[in-house]
């Protein structure tokens, strides 16, 4: 596979976002821990105009629908007059950010999501060698019709499988089946290699991102606890639920009653959900009550999807359609 970048014919303009996370974080002058302060600067790329942005500055944990409608609209501002965007981010939620960024832009130029596991002054500062991987990523050649990726420890993600796996670990990110490509550096030469082509995929376009979609996670003896307060609150409800999609005997009753959409993803960590199972409670009593399988989306790429759908006006066999046809 080819691995070197064609240099473009102007200096390649990169839109830079920071918007919070361990890459920006230092240890807090209070001594009460680490907090997002001052954004990394990207190294060694002189030949490469940067536009800087920073919309706001929180640590991920804080990122809600509404901060990822912000960034979306503020990466379609940007996107027309430069050659590729680089988010940085934390990275707890890193990957439903991507996700949403997924499901929402399309604009022609690549964007790359990154961060960091450790921060500014300790040894093992991984935010520098990320963030330059992410910019050569976002102006590679090869990289535009790809939707939103994510760059950490020089794997490249796609936004559909990609997942935080590890709390502390440098090669803190995964996901099945893996990275679709990789990016080393010979020198300071980057040498980039993608391992799947470009896929097609739907983008969505919501009037608002304020829908209530609740997770709701399965357990061995779950009697329903919580069930039936989130389906009354919420717009609609995603279930973690046991391997391919299976629920205890009591949760049965309860989705039959449900006339919201129930979206079922996986407390499994790879795998679709299949309506396989007939006893009460399986996949196939759960999809016959009007269970919606959530296809091989976790529980909280799940949500987005199913909050961005309710969020254009989907009906529930609409919504079934997109999970049912992969549309995303
Ligand atoms: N490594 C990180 O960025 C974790 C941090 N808690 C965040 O997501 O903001």
């Amino acid at each position: 596979m080819p691995s070197d970048a064609t240099p473009p014919a102007h200096a390649p303009r990169l839109a830079l976002i920071h918007t919070g996370g361990t890459i920006a974080s230092r240890p807090s002058p209070d001594g009460r821990g680490l907090t997002p302060q001052t954004p990394p600067a990207l190294p060694g790329l002189e030949q490469v105009q940067v536009t800087e942005a920073q919309p706001f500055s929180l640590p991920s944990p804080h990122m809600t629908p509404a901060h990822m409608g912000q960034l979306a609209a503020l990466i379609r501002e940007l996107a027309p007059t430069h050659d590729g965007v680089v988010v940085t981010h934390g990275t707890d939620t890193l990957e439903e950010t991507a996700f949403a960024l997924h499901l929402m832009l399309d604009v022609k130029v690549p964007v790359v999501l990154t961060g960091s596991m450790r921060h500014a002054e300790e040894i093992s500062w991984d935010g520098p060698a990320n963030l330059l991987d992410a910019a050569h990523v976002a102006l590679h050649p090869h990289t535009p019709g790809r939707g939103p990726l994510v760059v950490i420890g020089g794997d490249i993600f796609d936004a559909r499988t990609v997942t935080k796996i590890h709390t502390t670990a440098v090669d803190a990110f995964g996901g099945y089946p893996g990275p679709i490509g990789r990016i080393d550096r010979e020198g300071h030469t980057p040498r980039l290699h993608y391992f799947a082509m470009p896929e097609p995929r739907a983008t969505y376009h919501p009037a608002h991102l304020q829908a209530r979609v609740e997770i709701l996670y399965a357990y061995a003896g779950w009697t329903g606890e919580g069930y039936a307060e989130a389906a009354e609150r919420a717009d609609g409800l995603v279930i973690a639920a046991l391997g391919t999609g299976n629920l205890p005997a009591e949760l049965l009753p309860l989705i039959q009653g449900t006339e919201k959409p129930v979206v079922i993803a996986t407390r499994t960590h790879a795998g679709p959900v299949l309506p396989v199972y007939g006893y009460v409670g399986g996949g196939a009593t759960l999809v016959e009550a009007g269970a919606i399988p959530a296809s091989f989306l976790n529980a909280h790429k799940a949500r987005l999807l199913l909050l961005i759908l309710l969020g254009q006006g989907l009906t529930r066999e609409q919504i079934q359609t997109v999970f049912e046809r992969d549309e995303f």
